[in-house]
């Protein structure tokens, strides 16, 4: 088998309260001479970041930036504000005054443990870095929209500021994925982004490394002080807590030494201790709707600074049930509109009925789709076998004996088992369990203590088997996840596609077994051309179960389309005959007309993308 750019990166690695008020601000603190972002949990006598490339920072420009690009639309690099020099002194919330981001006195703790040292030496520009990324040099590549910034192929190209560079080292990031290659450059350049990439190519470090970039160059406003309220720059929606704790912790890294500082508030756990979080200050507000809403009414939070919006899984956010909360928190408060903030919405999934709602929260965007958007990554390996309900336990067994057989079980060998509803969670585990299989299950009606402690005690691989309801389905990145089962099939396919993905990430094999039968009638054909469409081998009797289906409809928004759903929606001719589709802020200058969008790229990987299909294969934008 191929090497996988993962894999080179381990080579790579081995080789070398209450609502207390404002008494956290106070007006001496607030008048605090200005310190830059990247400095603010700096001590005076910290030596200088070594740059890894370009020159030394200049003037104004402490961050390590090489020099102005084509930054965010509202400013360049953050000017002192004429205060006081010296830093470390700021005390709590420094920066802009007020509460607002930040860290102050405060010591930031190391998000990376003991591991933080990085060889300052290490350039990414380095030849010979190990890392393999054939796997993505055929990779087909779409974008869309007006003046698409092209792609960088190093993370040395990319401005993002020497503090984030060093965390990304730190990350043992050597090289972009081919998403971040795309959409970092994009964002950098201030526009809005609707992106598709497959599940686990690093979407979160795309949204997440521009956003903290431009907080610590950017020149935004005093924020308001002398309230309760807190006012963030950025805010991160995702569907889930466990997800929206997971992007928490992987932007607390790649802020790590920035001074921008990332609060995650979610739904289940105690509101006073994340309010006192959020009185600490917060640059990026990382939050689940339902959280965000309860906090906004309270008017702990104030979405009026926001100059970044980015929803991760940004279909399943407006789909039916989130949309209205979402619309709510979007539209319905202090927000600023499109064009003033800067949005991006990310997912592996993007059906064109989400991609029309969505183009309401977006200005002037660019599309990108990256991979066979909606299908799952050839990393995986696809097997669906036919199995009666009354069946699923014994064939589950069987599955897991061959596994323990195999040496396939154990700390890092883990297998996610997805069941339909969350009495069957808890059925299914408790079987496991007094058969022997060490298994424990997460869904909605747990605690979210019992749901925290459920992901602990796998990803520790204590207990290597997780039955778990879709409420574990999208964005959740656990290592070593070997073997994902469908128990009980979805009955959409993108479901299907997300649930699979929490194997074979970062460039890493894994494998997906699932359970097939007459109760799955409507996913039979979606299944059976994904199945295709990554190359798998489909089972004779899905084709015939397949051909069947598509004459009898079904529920699958994909089926009888026979496409995947990562085309930019505007390209349709349907939307553009009918200018717009209403979609307002979609169109950018608002003409949408006939040949506007016909202007996107598709390009293979590095080079020129000259189909990446053979002849024949259909495309996820044909
Ligand atoms: N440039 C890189 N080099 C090496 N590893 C990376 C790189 N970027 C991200 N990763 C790693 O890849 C894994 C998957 O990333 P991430 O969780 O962001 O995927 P995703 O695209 O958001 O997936 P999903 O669609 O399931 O939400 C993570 O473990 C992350 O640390």
């Amino acid at each position: 088998m191929r090497n996988s750019w993962a894999d080179s990166v381990e080579n790579v690695a081995t080789d070398n309260g209450g609502p207390s008020g404002g008494s956290g601000a106070s007006a001496s603190t607030r008048r605090s001479s200005y310190v830059p972002p990247h400095l603010r949990n700096k001590p005076m006598t910290a030596e200088p970041l070594a740059p890894s490339h370009g020159g030394p920072p200049s003037g104004n420009d402490r961050s390590g930036f090489n020099g102005p690009t084509s930054g965010p639309r509202w400013g360049g690099s953050r000017p002192d504000y004429g205060r006081q020099g010296g830093y470390g002194g700021g005390g709590r919330g420094g920066g802009w005054g007020g509460r607002g981001g930040g860290w102050g006195r405060e010591r930031e703790v190391n998000p990376f443990g003991n591991d933080a040292d990085v060889d300052l030496e290490q350039s990414f520009d380095q030849e010979n870095t190990g890392i393999n990324f054939d796997a993505y040099e055929d990779i087909p590549v779409e974008t869309s929209g007006e003046n698409v910034p092209p792609p960088v192929n190093t993370f040395a190209e990319i401005d993002l500021g020497e503090a984030v560079n060093l965390n990304i080292r730190r990350c043992k990031y050597v090289k972009p994925t081919p998403v971040q290659r795309y959409a970092i450059p994009i964002s950098l350049a201030g526009r809005d982004l609707m992106a598709c990439a497959q599940t686990g190519s690093g979407k979160t470090a795309a949204f997440c490394f521009p956003i903290i970039s431009g907080i610590m160059r950017g020149n935004f406003p005093q924020r308001p002080h002398g309230s309760r309220t807190v006012f963030p720059l950025a805010l991160i929606l995702s569907p889930t807590r466990e997800l929206s704790m997971q992007i928490h912790e992987e932007a607390k890294k790649f802020s790590y030494q920035t001074g921008v500082r990332v609060v995650v508030a979610y739904g289940g756990a105690p509101i006073n201790q994340q309010l006192r979080e959020l009185e600490r200050g917060v640059d990026i507000l990382v939050a689940t709707p339902g959280r965000l809403v309860d906090l906004l009414e309270r008017a702990k939070v104030s979405l009026q600074m926001i100059r970044y919006l980015a929803l991760d899984e940004a279909d399943r956010m407006l789909d039916m049930g989130f949309e209205p909360q979402i619309r709510r928190i979007v539209e319905q408060m202090d927000m600023p509109p499109p064009g003033e903030r800067q949005t991006m919405l990310f997912s592996a999934t993007f059906p064109k009925e989400i991609q029309r709602l969505a183009s309401d929260f977006l200005a002037n965007y660019i599309f990108l789709a990256v991979g066979r958007v909606g299908s799952s990554t050839d990393l995986i390996v696809q097997r669906v076998e036919f199995v009666h309900d009354v069946d699923k336990r014994s064939h589950l067994m069987d599955l897991l004996h061959a596994q323990m057989a195999n040496g396939v079980h154990g700390k890092h060998n883990l297998t996610l088992v997805f069941v339909e509803t969350k009495k069957g969670a808890d059925a299914l585990e408790h079987w496991l369990c007094i058969n022997g299989f060490p298994a424990t299950a997460i869904h909605g009606d747990r605690t979210q203590q019992e749901r925290e402690q459920a992901l602990r005690t796998f990803k520790r691989g204590d207990t290597p088997i997780l039955v778990a309801t879709d409420v574990a389905a999208r964005g959740l990145d656990i290592p070593h996840v070997s073997h994902v089962i469908n128990f009980d099939l979805p009955n959409d396919i993108d479901d299907y596609v997300h649930r699979i993905g929490r194997t074979g990430r970062a460039g890493k094999t894994g494998l997906a077994t699932a359970f097939f039968n007459d109760g799955n009638l409507s996913m039979a054909k979606p299944l059976a051309d994904l199945m295709q469409e990554a190359n798998q081998d489909v089972p004779e009797w899905l084709t015939r179960y397949a051909s069947r289906s598509s004459f009898g409809g079904g529920r699958n928004r994909r089926a009888g389309g026979g496409r995947f759903g990562g085309r930019d929606f505007r390209r349709d001719s349907s939307y553009n005959r009918s200018g717009g589709g209403g979609g307002g802020g979609g169109g950018g200058g608002g003409g949408g007309g006939m040949n506007y969008y016909d202007g996107g790229n598709s390009s293979g990987g590095y080079g020129n993308y000259s189909g990446g299909y053979g002849p024949g294969v259909t495309s996820a934008w044909d």
